[in-house]
């Protein structure tokens, strides 16, 4: 498990579109290391933010879509289509823009998918979609470039919910029944499942978010503030705009 790490930029524009670079250098890296890229994507305003951002750099092209892996950290389970969906948002701000192999896009079942509005089954299928992923001799969840995660206000990362009984569910994807922030009803990857990656990127903008991002710097409990539970096995990147980044100690900040 990595330390974290935290990168500071002037506002939200900007936090956007560095992420966005970085997304693109990470994935270009990990094609040159391993022929390949796995990218974990989530919800929320920030991650639509650099999900346009990446399609809008010109070194976009520089990527062989057809080699890279999307998965999704959580979903709300809606039907397919809804503008709510975090498959929705993703794919009309970047997917449907690059080229990507439609078999390489692991969009976690919708409400109206084969398992009907049965989110446990759902949650199930997604649970074998990543087994099948898996590499040879190892557990149940394809190796992950990078995996990126937006932050509630109340500190929740994908759908893990403070106090939640997702905390308590061992397996790789849970569903999520009352979640407090609508939709009720999500799946999400658990925290052990988001820690296996190698890269996680924790990426928050705007004041609203920086008291959780504060509390979870400071070393609150991950049942309480979720995102402090968060580790990714290489590096756990902290990417906030300033006044998100406003209750972070100063000396864990990296201006930019
Ligand atoms: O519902 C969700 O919310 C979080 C944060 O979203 P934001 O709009 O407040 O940035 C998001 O990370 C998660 O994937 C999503 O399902």
């Amino acid at each position: 498990m990595s330390e974290a790490s935290v990168a500071v930029h002037a506002d939200a524009d900007l936090l956007a579109q560095a992420v966005a670079a970085r997304l693109l250098v990470k994935v270009l890296d990990a094609q040159a290391e391993r022929g390949q890229a796995s990218v974990v994507l989530t919800g929320g305003r920030i991650a639509a933010a650099v999900h346009r951002a990446v399609a809008a750099l010109p070194a976009r092209d520089a990527v062989d879509w057809s080699r890279v892996d999307v998965w999704w950290g959580d979903e709300r389970f809606l039907p397919t289509g809804d503008p709510e969906r975090n498959e929705t948002q993703a794919r009309a701000a970047l997917l449907d823009v690059v080229p990507l192999d439609p078999a390489r896009v692991h969009a976690m079942p919708a409400s109206d998918g084969p398992d009907g509005a049965d989110p446990e089954e759902a949650a199930a299928r997604y649970a074998a979609e990543l087994a099948a992923a898996a590499r040879p001799g190892t557990a149940t969840l394809p190796h992950f470039d990078v995996l990126m995660l937006g932050i509630g206000e109340d500190g929740h990362v994908a759908s893990v919910f403070p106090e939640h009984p997702v905390h308590y569910d061992t397996r790789p994807v849970s569903a999520v029944r009352g979640s407090p922030k609508p939709p009720p009803v999500r799946t999400t990857l658990t925290l052990p499942a988001i820690n296996t990656a190698e890269e996680v990127w924790l990426v928050a903008g705007g004041a609203d978010k920086a008291r959780a991002v504060g509390m979870a710097l400071a070393g609150a409990g991950p049942v309480q503030v979720p995102a402090a539970g968060v580790r990714g096995t290489s590096r756990t990147l902290w990417l906030l705009d300033r006044a998100a980044a406003a209750d972070v100690p100063t000396r864990l900040r990296s201006l930019r």
